[in-house]
């Protein structure tokens, strides 16, 4: 054992004992904390005392009310950050810290040691840092500079110095493993050593080997939107996660984990990244799904179409005319043209268009919808649109008030009077006692006027209009977007005539479905939007950032609507058009449709062209997949060549499969993935290989990411991984169109340590140039 090495370890010692003894400390501390606060919960109306006799009674009553609440607030506040405290420790005791760097600052004559971990930690005396917090600004240095001249940025400004060495430890349960002096090795031991290792249950954090180019990603601090565009596997999720904590971190006092949401693209993702930020002692942020969003705001009303039922369509359905009608209308409905054709639409709407409901009440039409268009477009034109809906809104309100007085003399009310319950009639006494001015002691002498109660009753039939005419539900915002398609030629007018190909054919389609009270996916979003603009929009304006996950799966529509939907947020866009498998997705597609979005000013695009996930191996061949692949740098890793695997028939594929997943097995992968194009290819899958032990299917809709032997569709195994992955049948029969050469790539990307690929019959046409270029194995 060398010098340097018992010397770290002496070191790793000490900062041991110092987690420990703090652990105790805080230990006790979080057990007095907690007591304190049971206590005052226990005892809290004991310390109020309840007097409303006199004003100043009263007065009392409320600031003791007051002052026990806030003494029961601080005591939680003080015992969460206690035990969050206590928390990190704990995870501390494992590896406290994982990097350091030796920094000469410029003006000094000392270099300072910064040992770098999960969170700071400071010594008995509470006056030097034993570590530094990942996220702290200098332990940027730390992951942005090779030895020589480095800078950092403070609040304060901006560091300048040298970074004389730079040291990465392995340490588990307190004991250092190994220690290298990464300023002298070539290439990262640490990284090929968590590379090498087993897929986890759940994604880690990455915060020991964060590379220079994610840093950028994980600490940007300027501008509205930051777009990432990443090739598969180079940690585009992992970035986004860890720069979840970075923010959290840094603005502690400003931004609170509710406030970030992340948007992913399903629920089997949302748990395989939920145990990032708890990992690095912080709260999980807000996540969701485009389709939840959706599903929220119009599932009262519509019956929405998911994602992946679009999708397992487009994969699957024969190609026939209305296949072709369909994608032209999906990829019509998505794009940023429409947005702005819905837009305009709307202000046409100022002048004709706007359908309204008939106002009916116990089945009669109090107010017929044209008498609603006709107030609409002749009274108050001169306002702009939404005063125009609030005007017309007072003006049936103060119709009900005359419904109410007519109804009030019509024998129904009679007969609900005679049915009235005692405890019903008592409370309307009640009532109208005090509004006539009756003190509580005096109701009993107060006698109910007939013609009164008749008015209550029907008042009370009517709040459930008054409260849907306060809503604007009068508007018949479903009738206006089917106008649309009702009349193909509104469109032509609005796009000067560059509307899709087959637009009659999709509009027809379109209605067809909102007819029965269905939404396509693709219409969804347009429909929300219109919606929104007609009635004003619902922005959220509490939260500061979004994160949009596997982004290449949203429109330039969606885009635009997130954008309106929360003002006040920052975005960040991470994504990969390789794997863009949306049929909305067009030929040739880049994030440069968001360099509008804000405006190039407040834009800043980071690529990220080096991939982590999959052996060398691996990644030369699924490169070889796309064009331009070439510019995707993977990471050295040594690995067996991919392998394909031709068959003649399905007992023979099976066959095969199931002896390599045996073997996959016997060779320790712990997680295996037999990856089928869709949904319908993997119920097949599953149920001719169910022999193989403990294999599961993954559907939508399946929420726990699994290990073990799983069949799944490809568009659910994005953004996921598994140390092997089997392509149950990559044959031109499955993917013989171009259209579907990015779903081909996505699955076999997921892989990271094996790829086997089966083919019953002639093998894909996009495996040609691997073959050509030795890049894949043949068995065949
Ligand atoms: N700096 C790093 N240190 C250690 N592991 C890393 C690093 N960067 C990425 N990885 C690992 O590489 C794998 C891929 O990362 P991640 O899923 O974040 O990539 P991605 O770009 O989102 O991929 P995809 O687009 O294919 O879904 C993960 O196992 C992740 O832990």
């Amino acid at each position: 054992m060398n010098l340097d090495f018992q010397r770290e370890q002496k070191r790793l010692n000490g900062v041991m004992d110092v987690i420990t003894d703090r652990i105790l400390q805080l230990e006790s501390e979080t057990s007095k904390l907690r007591n304190e606060v049971v206590n005052t919960r226990k005892h809290f109306w004991d310390e109020v005392k309840v007097n409303t006799d006199t004003f100043d009674d009263y007065l009392e009553t409320i600031i003791s009310l007051r002052q026990e609440a806030q003494a029961l607030s601080v005591g939680e506040s003080t015992h969460g950050h206690a035990a969050r405290r206590l928390a990190s420790l704990r995870r501390m005791q494992s590896a406290p810290y994982f990097g350091r760097i030796d920094f000469l600052e410029e003006g000094y004559s000392e270099q300072e040691q910064i040992y770098i971990g999960i969170s700071s930690l400071m010594d008995s005396s509470g006056e030097d840092f034993l570590i530094y917090d990942w996220r702290a600004p200098i332990s940027s240095v730390y992951y942005d500079y090779e030895p020589g001249p480095a800078q950092y940025m403070t609040p304060g400004g901006k560091i300048n110095g040298s970074l004389e060495k730079k040291w990465q430890y392995v340490i588990r349960d307190g004991k250092l493993q190994s220690m290298f002096d990464t300023s002298l090795t070539i290439g990262d031991d640490v990284l090929q050593q968590v590379l090498g290792k087993g897929a986890d249950k759940y994604m880690q954090s990455i915060v020991a080997t964060i590379q220079k180019e994610q840093n950028r990603i994980i600490r940007h601090d300027q501008g509205r939107l930051l777009i990432v565009h990443g090739a598969a596997g180079s940690g585009k999720t992992s970035a986004a996660l860890q720069r979840i904590a970075f923010l959290l971190y840094k603005y502690r006092d400003y931004i609170k984990a509710d406030q970030i949401i992340l948007f992913s693209p399903n629920a089997l993702f949302n748990s395989y990244v939920s145990h990032v930020l708890p990992e690095l002692g912080e709260e999980n942020m807000q996540q969701v799904t485009f389709q939840e969003y959706l599903d929220h705001r119009l599932s009262k009303d519509f019956h929405v179409e998911n994602p992946y039922d679009q999708l397992e369509y487009v994969l699957t359905a024969t190609k026939t005319s209305s296949y072709d009608t369909r994608v032209k209308g999906i990829q019509f409905k998505a794009s940023g043209k429409f947005f702005d054709a819905i837009k305009l639409y709307r202000e046409t709407l100022e002048t004709s268009g706007m359908l309204f409901k008939d106002v009916k009440f116990r089945g009669k039409i109090i107010i017929s919808a044209q008498q609603l268009s006709q107030t609409f477009y002749s009274e108050g034109i001169s306002l702009d649109f939404h005063s125009r809906l609030e005007k017309l809104k007072k003006w049936l309100m103060s119709k009900l008030k005359e419904v109410e007085k007519i109804e009030s003399l019509q024998p129904w009310v009679e007969d609900e009077i005679e049915l009235l319950s005692n405890e019903a009639y008592h409370k309307i006494h009640k009532y109208l006692a005090k509004k006539n001015g009756f003190e509580r002691e005096e109701q009993g002498n107060y006698e109910m006027d007939r013609k009164a109660l008749a008015r209550v009753i029907v008042r009370l039939k009517l709040k459930p209009l008054r409260k849907q005419i306060q809503a604007l539900q009068f508007i018949d915002i479903q009738g206006i977007y089917e106008q649309i398609f009702a009349k193909p030629l509104l469109m032509q007018q609005l796009l000067k005539g560059e509307v899709p190909e087959k637009w009659e054919d999709i509009c027809q389609s379109t209605l067809q479905m909102l007819e029965v009270g269905k939404l396509y996916y693709e219409d969804a979003t347009p429909f929300l939007l219109l919606q929104e603009l007609i009635l004003g929009f619902e922005t959220n304006r509490s939260i500061k950032h979004i994160l949009i996950d596997e982004a290449q799966d949203y429109s330039p529509f969606q885009f635009e609507f997130l954008k309106r939907l929360f003002p006040s947020a920052k975005m960040t866009v991470l994504g990969d058009f390789n794997q863009a498998i949306f049929a909305h997705a067009s030929e040739v597609v880049d994030f440069r449709v968001l360099n509008h979005l804000y405006g190039e000013k407040e834009t800043e695009v980071i690529n990220m062209t080096r991939s982590y996930r999959s052996t060398k191996p691996i990644i030369e061949y699924t490169r070889s997949l796309i064009a331009n692949g070439e510019q995707i740098i993977p990471f050295e890793r040594a690995g067996e060549l991919p392998v394909v695997t031709q068959v003649n028939t399905h007992t023979e594929l099976h066959n095969y499969i199931m002896s390599k997943v045996s073997e996959l097995q016997s060779e320790g992968y712990g997680s295996i993935a037999i990856i089928c194009k869709s949904e319908k290819e993997s119920k097949a899958a599953f149920e001719a290989l169910h022999k193989i032990d403990g294999i599961k299917l993954i559907k939508y809709g399946s929420a726990e990411y699994e290990k073990g032997v799983v069949v799944i569709p490809s568009y659910l195994a994005k953004g996921i991984e598994f140390e092997a992955v089997i392509i149950y049948d990559a044959s031109e029969h499955i993917y013989g169109d171009e259209s579907l050469r990015r779903v081909f790539y996505t699955a076999c990307t997921r892989a990271m340590h094996e790829l086997q690929l089966y083919s019953v019959g002639k093998p894909s046409p996009f495996i040609q140039k691997a073959l050509r270029e030795r890049l894949l194995h043949s068995n065949s």
